[in-house]
């Protein structure tokens, strides 16, 4: 990508973040700035606790720093009602997680629906994009199967399915491969590379493994509360 051609999915600027334990405060992220461009797929690494799902939920609007901005896709989330902010992450952001957070008694379409569902959205209308994400993550045989009937790598499968049905700006990814064998994680990263390869759909991974780092195409690591590039 050329660099005039570049165009920023989420930036951030001096991202600090403090909680209160035991009445002293932690800073946990301390002046953390970041640019993510459309199309990229990039890594956050660092130790156990260094901060990794704590910026990686402030990027997505799951979580609100204590100091600093974000924007995504040049809107500052700064100013944003918490309404507005949700309707933002519904139509704007996917999330996938390391437990894969299915609803038990769907199956894995109504699963994969459920949050274009809960949109105001009506399922006839995103029949065609439900058989193509069905495709895309190699369940169509299976769509009709609940989660206790698909492996772990099956239902991440569907987790990044309904991530994908809302056509996000950015997926976030949070340990997606944290629960699932060497091989099934393996499978799920070459998905998500072929994703990101494909549709160019913007990534941003916390993960612990550099295996799975392999697959993007930037890592950057929390340190001490600072990033390394
Ligand atoms: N709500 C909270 N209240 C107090 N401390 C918190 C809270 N959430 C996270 N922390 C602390 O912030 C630090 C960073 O947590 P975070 O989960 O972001 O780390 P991480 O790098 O993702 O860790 P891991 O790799 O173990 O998942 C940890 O020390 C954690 O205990």
């Amino acid at each position: 990508m050329r660099v005039s051609e570049e165009k920023t999915a989420v930036a951030c600027r001096n991202i600090v973040k403090e909680y209160t334990v035991g009445g002293e405060g932690v800073r946990v992220l301390d002046g953390i700035t970041l640019k993510v461009c459309r199309g990229e797929f990039v890594s956050i690494m660092g130790e156990s606790g260094s901060g990794k799902s704590t910026l990686l939920y402030i990027l997505g609007g799951l979580d609100r720093p204590t100091e600093g901005n974000v924007s995504i896709n040049g809107t500052d989330l700064s100013g944003l009602s918490d309404e507005t902010m949700s309707r933002m992450r519904r139509q704007k952001i996917g999330f996938v997680f390391q437990f894969y957070n299915l609803i038990p008694n769907l199956n894995a379409e109504e699963n994969i629906m459920l949050p274009l569902l809960l949109d105001g959205k009506r399922a006839q209308d995103y029949s065609g994009r439900l058989a193509q994400m069905l495709e895309l993550v190699g369940l169509t045989q299976r769509r009709k199967h609940t989660p206790r009937e698909l492996s772990g790598g099956q239902q991440q499968r569907v987790a990044i399915a309904r991530a994908l049905m809302s056509r996000p700006e950015i997926l976030f990814a949070d340990e997606p491969t944290g629960n699932l064998d060497s091989r099934t994680g393996a499978e799920i990263m070459s998905l998500l590379e072929e994703i990101n390869r494909e549709r160019g759909q913007t990534i941003i991974m916390v993960t612990h493994s550099p295996e799975a780092a392999k697959s993007s195409s930037r890592i950057i690591t929390v340190r001490d509360g600072k990033l390394k590039e």
